[in-house]
């Protein structure tokens, strides 16, 4: 999935952290690169709720210092904790033993988990999404392939036990190792291996349950401040008229602005809470020293473990296997490919679409939900299998609900890197030449989902980002 570390393979080792920090006043944002190797930034010691304590940062400059898996840049629960970047991969033995023998595990998921970040967006309107230094790099070209014309809606509703979206409450929903459900397979209450902000207490992994749609309350609505209407009105405009485009970034990476109809973004959602509700459903990683990812995450069709940064059978915070990888996505993933195609085939004039990016026939979904104050730093995708790296197997990824600045470049240096934005309905595909692209998230833009996105689902404020893979 995401991560820099190697598997056997002879690749980089060793794990740092890092944060986004604001590019003046003497703060860096990420990583940055260096002759001797990369240096990286960790959190700063946050309180409970994950906020930085002082709002700086500890630099650490460990030799061989890599981000952490994906470059995520986790926040501490107390300032007891180790803050620097380098750590040996947690060897699950250990785990077990830091363990007691009653380890109840309970996340705190409704604590806002992520400090705060400074952005500089005045340089980076949406417009600046032609990414590459000169727009001859870019390409603009509408795209026909039905995937507005409603004929394609998703009907995912079937394979799933669907809660109203009335009946969610999320302090009543929490899930235990050892329950059952259809979309995963048998938890291991054994395989406990978690770092709440207790530690290991008892014996049993709970993960607090975390609902990407909120209640619906019932309650009267207020209605929209003049400042919110016109915010939307502006929103609605500009996604009619951006229309639906496809862009080459770079080769074998393309952007599909406005690219998934709302019905498919309102199915996608919902499929996405409901199986995020269940047994290995979203949860909150958390290292084993108490560093916090900034999202919530699940993994369809295989695992992750965020300390190994490698698909494993159980995740470690509480033995759960992953759901299944749902197949009504292969077909919306296949589309996304075959535009793609089109999109290189007319711009470069050239049949070889399929060689400048493959095809790949996803089994692994990874589905990040970031709050208004989510991040993800600077990472490459690395923890799939090494024949579909050989094969330069795209990621392809969707982006729904709030806009997210997206970074990417071919170093870990943010200072260096390309913005583009990822609106709701946007997909964006790296494979081929780009398989190995730099890239994380550098803040989410609030208040800026569709409107009736939100109406259709009560989504939560923030962003939801699933990428699909072929492992
Ligand atoms: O949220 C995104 O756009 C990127 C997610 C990502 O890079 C990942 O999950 O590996
Ligand atoms: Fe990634």
């Amino acid at each position: 999935m995401y991560s820099d570390r190697g598997r056997g393979r002879g690749r980089d080792r060793g794990r740092g952290r890092g944060q986004w920090r604001s590019p003046g006043g003497g703060e860096n944002w990420g990583f940055r690169g260096g002759s001797s190797g990369p240096s990286f930034h960790c959190d700063s010691p946050v309180g409970a709720d994950g906020s930085s304590s002082d709002g700086k940062s500890f630099s650490n400059r460990g030799r061989n210092s890599q981000p952490n898996s994906r470059g995520w840049f986790p926040s501490y629960p107390n300032s007891a904790v180790n803050i620097f970047c380098q750590k040996e991969p947690l060897e699950k033995k250990s785990l077990e033993d830091s363990m007691s023998s009653t380890g109840r595990i309970l996340h705190d998921q409704s604590a806002p988990s992520c400090s705060s970040i400074e952005s500089n967006h005045s340089d980076c309107s949406v417009a600046s999404n032609s990414v590459n230094k000169g727009d001859s790099d870019t390409v603009s070209v509408p795209l026909g392939d039905g995937a507005k014309d409603g004929s394609m809606h998703l009907d995912l509703s079937h394979k799933l036990n669907i809660v109203p979206l009335e009946n969610q409450n999320e302090s009543l929903l929490s899930f235990q190792a050892g329950a059952k459900d259809p979309l995963s397979q048998e938890m291991d209450p054994n395989n406990v291996a978690s770092a709440g902000d207790s530690g290991y207490s008892e014996q049993q992994a709970v993960v607090k349950l975390f609902d990407i749609c909120l209640p619906k309350t019932g309650t009267i609505k207020l209605k929209p401040s003049l400042l919110a209407k016109n915010r939307e009105k502006r929103n609605d405009a500009k996604r009619a008229a951006d229309g639906m485009n496809g862009r080459i970034l770079r080769p074998g990476m393309v952007l599909l602005k406005n690219y998934l109809s709302l019905p498919e973004q309102i199915q996608i959602i919902k499929l996405c809470r409901d199986i995020g509700l269940g047994p290995g459903g979203f949860y909150q990683p958390v290292y084993r020293d108490g560093g916090r990812m900034h999202l919530k995450m699940m993994s369809l069709g295989r695992s992750w473990d965020p300390d190994r940064g490698e698909y494993v059978e159980h995740r470690p915070v509480d033995g759960a296997k992953a759901p299944i990888f749902p197949s009504d996505f292969h077909p919306l993933v296949e589309r996304a490919i075959k535009d793609s195609h089109a999109l290189i085939e007319r711009n470069l004039k050239s049949t070889s679409a399929e060689v400048i990016l493959p095809s790949l026939s996803p089994n692994i979904c990874v589905v990040n939900f970031y709050s208004e104050s989510g991040r993800l730093g600077l990472h490459q995708d690395k923890d799939e299998s090494q024949e579909s790296l050989d094969r330069r197997l795209p990621v392809v990824s969707f982006s729904i609900g709030d806009a997210g600045e997206f970074l990417y470049g071919d170093q870990r240096d943010v200072e260096k890197a390309e913005k583009v934005f990822l609106e709701s309905g946007d997909v964006l595909i790296f494979g081929g030449m780009s398989r190995h692209v730099f890239h994380g998230v550098s803040s989410v833009q609030p208040k800026t989902a569709p409107k009736a996105l939100l109406d259709e689902t009560n989504l939560r404020p923030g962003r939801l980002n699933l990428t699909f893979r072929e492992y």
